[in-house]
């Protein structure tokens, strides 16, 4: 059943509101068994119920500043005075298991993921316009109207990148979600797909 890029990790990223976590929750209902999301590590301190291990692998600076030292992560960053990182051992356990390891990555970290050699298939899902990716993000519900404006001119710097020759393997227009679902399921199985192409998506 699985396709022949089984094997590489599948680095997912795109916009905040452009539908990766829509996208993957549907994959993960559909096969509960075959996926896996590397666990990261953080400097943050744990929040109550949170597992180390699970939720992340929660570490000291001290810890992370050397497995960091050592080349032990594929992307690291930080965010609130807190380091981040994903581990190749991480990684590397998934692919172990034979299941497919998924990353939802963003921006920067996709380009410290492209100095290393960890090869993965890169796959970024596009809004169908900015326009309905505001919408989308304001019909959510999570956000303020200022945190929504951020999101939005993010996502402009985030579809810069996607523009340039070569940043993604394939590009989904998530415009209608079974039809988006259906070649992300495919490309998600380890399947070539043929890939949309990137709308203008101007301001
Ligand atoms: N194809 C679609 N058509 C209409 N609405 C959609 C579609 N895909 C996702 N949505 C809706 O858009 C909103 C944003 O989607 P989602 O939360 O999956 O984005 P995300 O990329 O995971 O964002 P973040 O990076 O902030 O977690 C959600 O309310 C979701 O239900």
């Amino acid at each position: 059943m699985s396709g022949p890029h089984w094997a590489r990790p599948l680095v997912l990223s795109g916009p905040s509101g452009s539908g990766k976590s829509t996208l993957l929750t549907r994959l993960f209902a559909d096969h509960p068994t075959q996926f896996a999301f590397s666990v990261s590590h953080t400097t943050r301190v744990p929040r109550p119920g949170e597992v180390n291990g699970e939720q992340y692998h929660f570490v000291s600076r001290e810890n992370f500043l050397s497995l960091l030292s050592e080349g032990g992560f594929v992307e690291h960053a930080e965010f609130s005075g807190n380091l981040y990182g994903t581990s190749k051992q991480a990684i590397a356990s998934i692919v172990e298991s034979g299941k497919r390891c998924i990353l939802d990555i963003e921006v920067q970290g996709v380009r410290q993921i492209k100095r290393t050699d960890l090869n993965p298939i890169y796959c970024f899902i596009a809004p169908p316009s900015l326009s309905m990716l505001r919408d989308r993000l304001i019909g959510r519900g999570t956000e303020t109207t200022d945190a929504v404006e951020k999101r939005v001119k993010t996502a402009l710097l985030e579809i810069e990148y996607a523009k340039l020759p070569g940043a993604h393997d394939y590009i989904i227009v998530n415009d209608d979600l079974d039809r988006a679902y259906e070649l992300f399921k495919s490309l998600a199985l380890g399947n070539p797909i043929s890939g949309d192409t990137l709308p203008p998506l101007e301001q």
